[in-house]
């Protein structure tokens, strides 16, 4: 099913002569996993907020197209609704406590309180999440004495809780160490398997390579490129578009170019290993 569907889609903010999005044309289906990818400026935040209904309703500025969510043109949606069915996660977690709430349990028990769910659903979806999140031990604790690492989590509970059909995560790993970005995108892929679509801002490429279903590249904001994973990370012209690729993928094109080809193209580490014995293999046959 498609979740959102833009067509001709041009994009101006108020008082800017430049289009921050140009003739986007694209679909996402549900229940897929989005990396949007490309340079600073692409027009990557801009599409979120299109689809999140920031544009038109926030930013008023000029949109031409067809641009529908949920089946329903983004100019009749009512924000407050959209927000309902599309979470959004901020670039830095800490962001999205509130700092007013005494426990984890009434942190992340907040919204669904704001929405009027009924108090014994809310105990079992709150016990739920913490249990998914693995910190079902922090309940009673006071968010504001928790560890970097237990507040994201707590940060992550209290928009997964909310059950959203769809997530839009905007570069969540840019303030973090390696140790609390693997842990925000293990988050990430149990809110996949759960079915969820989302929407991932990242530039850190071998995290989106190893995670994501698909790819769209934005450059100048236009959608450049977009299709599979592998098919697209493994795009030497990626970087012509100020895009990265893994390591891996570019390592893979030299050994082509040094007379070695590798049967195809790897974009993750696991990938290059196996596609290395592969070779060995074949090249211990000859
Ligand atoms: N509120 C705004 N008002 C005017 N222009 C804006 C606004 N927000 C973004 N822009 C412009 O729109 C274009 C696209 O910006 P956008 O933030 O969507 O890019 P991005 O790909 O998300 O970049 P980054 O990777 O740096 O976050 C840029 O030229 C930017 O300067």
């Amino acid at each position: 099913m498609v979740v959102a569907e833009f067509k001709n889609v041009n994009y101006k903010y108020p008082l800017t002569d430049e289009y921050a999005l140009k003739e986007i044309n694209f679909q996402f289906e549900e229940g897929k996993f989005y990396g949007l990818i490309g340079e600073n400026g692409g027009g990557k935040t801009t599409l979120c907020n299109l689809i999140r209904g920031l544009i038109p309703h926030f930013y008023n500025g000029e949109l031409e197209g067809s641009a529908k969510v949920f089946g329903t043109d983004i100019k009749e949606h009512n924000v407050e609704e959209l927000a309902v069915k599309i979470g959004y996660v901020f670039q830095n977690p800490f962001n999205q406590m509130s700092g007013i709430k005494s426990t984890v349990f009434e942190e992340v028990a907040m919204g669904l309180e704001n929405l009027g769910v009924e108090k014994n659903e809310i105990i079992r979806k709150v016990e739920d999440v913490l249990e998914l999140l693995g910190i079902e031990d922090l309940m009673t604790k006071n968010p504001n004495e928790l560890s970097g690492g237990q507040r994201q989590r707590v940060a992550f509970a209290s928009i997964i809780v909310m059950d959203n059909d769809m997530l839009v995560i905007d570069e969540p790993t840019s303030q973090l160490d390696p140790q609390g970005t693997e842990n925000v995108f293990e988050i990430i892929r149990k809110l996949k398997q759960a079915g969820k679509t989302i929407i991932l801002v990242e530039h850190k490429i071998d995290l989106i390579a190893e995670y994501c279903d698909e790819i769209i590249v934005m450059e100048k904001g236009q959608i450049v490129c977009s299709g599979e994973t592998k098919d697209i990370l493994s795009r030497m012209e990626l970087l012509d578009y100020g895009a990265l690729i893994p390591q891996v993928a570019v390592w893979g094109h030299e050994m082509g170019g040094a007379g070695m080809p590798l049967p195809e193209i790897p974009i993750t580490v696991e990938q290059a290993v196996r596609l290395v014995r592969e070779r060995g293999r074949m090249t211990d046959g000859n």
